[in-house]
């Protein structure tokens, strides 16, 4: 589960931004919408530990993040966070496996073939486990972003506005894809959107 308290964060040029606190149960899925500018790219940069609030708490697990050092909340991202973003990023020189298989020994896990391949078959990719980011189409390589987020079960998902540049029946089935790879793994799903159309869908929300 993630819980935050008392989040505010200081852009050394900028204004001090201040957020809601956030409570998201094991295997819960919100909605944190906010118009551009609100800070919900912020937000997500500090629920995943990459930036360090002025004020407040991150607690995901039990772990609150900013007690940790900086090598320790890597791995512990790796861990325990999958995250996915509106265009997914990938190393371009080897294959979606050896993309999951990088995800794994960043986590400090032991590699797992066998897990990919179940993975990647469950979301329809089984057939491209070889190939290179740039051989799938832009869909396929949006489903193995999601492979990548939840390949070491973590227990939180955040996913940066994952549908905004999709159409009705396209966002509809990527925020299913979502649901059902949280569920699979028992996982938080917290995804950052100004799409509110996601409402329709998503009935728990928290608005910045
Ligand atoms: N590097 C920076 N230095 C100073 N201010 C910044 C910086 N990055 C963002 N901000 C300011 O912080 C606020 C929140 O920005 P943020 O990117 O988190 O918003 P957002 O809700 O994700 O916006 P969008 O939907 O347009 O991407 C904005 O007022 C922005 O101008």
């Amino acid at each position: 589960m993630l819980s935050s308290r008392n989040l505010s964060y200081q852009y050394p040029s900028g204004e001090r931004l201040t957020f809601p606190d956030i409570d998201c149960a094991a295997g819960e899925t919100r909605l944190l919408l906010g118009n551009s500018g609100s800070g919900k790219t912020t937000l997500l940069q500090l629920l995943a530990g990459l930036r360090t609030p002025a004020t407040g708490t991150v607690m995901i697990n039990g772990t609150d993040l900013n007690g940790l050092s900086g090598p320790q909340r890597d791995r512990f991202r790796g861990r325990h966070l999958g995250m996915v973003f509106q265009t997914a990023h990938f190393i371009r020189a080897v294959s979606i496996e050896e993309n999951l298989l990088l995800a794994q020994r960043l986590a400090g896990k032991t590699t797992d073939r066998p897990a990919i391949r179940e993975i990647l078959d469950r979301l329809e990719l089984g057939h491209k486990i070889k190939s290179l980011p740039s051989a799938l189409s832009v869909g396929q390589q949006q489903r193995a972003a999601i492979a990548r987020a939840i390949i070491n079960r973590p227990a939180v998902i955040l996913a940066d506005e994952p549908t905004s540049a999709l159409d009705d029946g396209n966002t509809t089935q990527v925020i299913q894809l979502l649901q059902e790879s949280a569920a699979a793994v028992n996982a938080t799903l917290l995804i950052v959107t100004h799409d509110n159309r996601l409402t329709s869908i998503i009935d728990q929300h928290t608005r910045l």
